[in-house]
């Protein structure tokens, strides 16, 4: 019966059907042995579409890292499927289709921040048919052109993440996977960074799936929010934020802005 269900079970698609950077069908992620089983994930279903900047809310432990952890290939998938770019997410990561920003920037506290920018480039220089960008331009993409020398401790907490997301950028990754990138830093550097990524979006054409807890940044940034709700996590929304581009932080003062964020906050109470 279920399996019927499934087969009739239609994954979310955006308005314009274009092609999907990240394919979800069905997905079941379980954690734990027989006996302590947890459905994290329930017949997960949803088109990425290429190019995209899809935002990701849902109330905290909905599965959010767990759905981004699984299109990175660094979770088991239980039953259904995922493809990136057309092929299993293990092949995209041999292939560094996509890169990984976390909340915290992870850099290695000795190295410069250009030589952290580049160290991507060392781990896979055997490999010359792997795409690479030059570290130095990818700093300056993020503003932080100068700042080259400068070691992790020497920069400030939204210098340290835009470092991080050069880093990702090194490789020149068709897909950005974000998880709560600025989850942890204060709201003006909050503000900024939100503008320079869309910013950076719009001049690579990267597709960017990101996590946050924040509604407002959710429909700032998204061009579609993805909810999900929870226990277990299943899609509750996939939603067309129609803003239009290029966006600059003012557009949340306006009506259409406010009338997104309380229809998302409605749904959101009814996770
Ligand atoms: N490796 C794991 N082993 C067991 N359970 C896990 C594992 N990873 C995640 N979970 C569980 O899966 C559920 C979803 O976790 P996940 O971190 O994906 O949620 P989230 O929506 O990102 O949460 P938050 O918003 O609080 O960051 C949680 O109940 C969590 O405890």
């Amino acid at each position: 019966m279920l399996g019927v269900a499934r087969m009739m079970q239609q994954p979310v698609q955006p308005a314009e059907a274009t092609r999907s950077a990240v394919s979800v069908k069905n997905l079941d992620i379980r954690f734990g042995g027989k006996g302590a089983e947890f459905t994290a994930l329930s017949d997960v279903s949803v088109e990425i579409p290429e190019g995209a900047l899809v935002t990701m809310l849902g109330p905290s432990g909905c599965g959010k890292s767990t759905l981004l952890r699984a299109v990175a290939d660094l979770v088991h998938v239980s039953d259904g499927s995922i493809s990136v770019l057309g092929q299993p997410p293990k092949k995209a990561r041999e292939g560094r289709d996509f890169a990984f920003v976390f909340q915290e920037a992870t850099l290695l506290p000795w190295r410069s921040a250009i030589d952290n920018v580049g160290l991507p480039l060392e781990v896979g220089k055997h490999d010359s048919s792997l795409p690479t960008a030059d570290p130095q331009e990818m700093l300056a993409l993020v503003g932080l052109k100068g700042r080259e020398k400068a070691l992790p401790h020497e920069l400030s907490g939204g210098m340290r993440q835009r470092v991080a997301i050069a880093r990702a950028l090194v490789t020149r990754p068709r897909i950005l996977l974000m998880d709560e990138p600025f989850g942890a830093l204060d709201e003006i550097t909050r503000d900024k960074l939100n503008e320079e990524l869309l910013r950076l979006w719009q001049e690579t054409g990267t597709t960017i799936l990101f996590v946050t807890h924040s509604i407002p940044e959710a429909v700032f940034l998204g061009e579609y929010v993805l909810m999900l709700e929870s226990l277990p996590g299943r899609v509750k929304e996939f939603m067309k934020v129609d803003l239009p581009h290029p966006r600059k932080l003012a557009v949340r003062d306006t009506v259409e802005f406010i009338r997104i964020t309380a229809k998302l906050r409605a749904l959101l109470e009814e996770c």
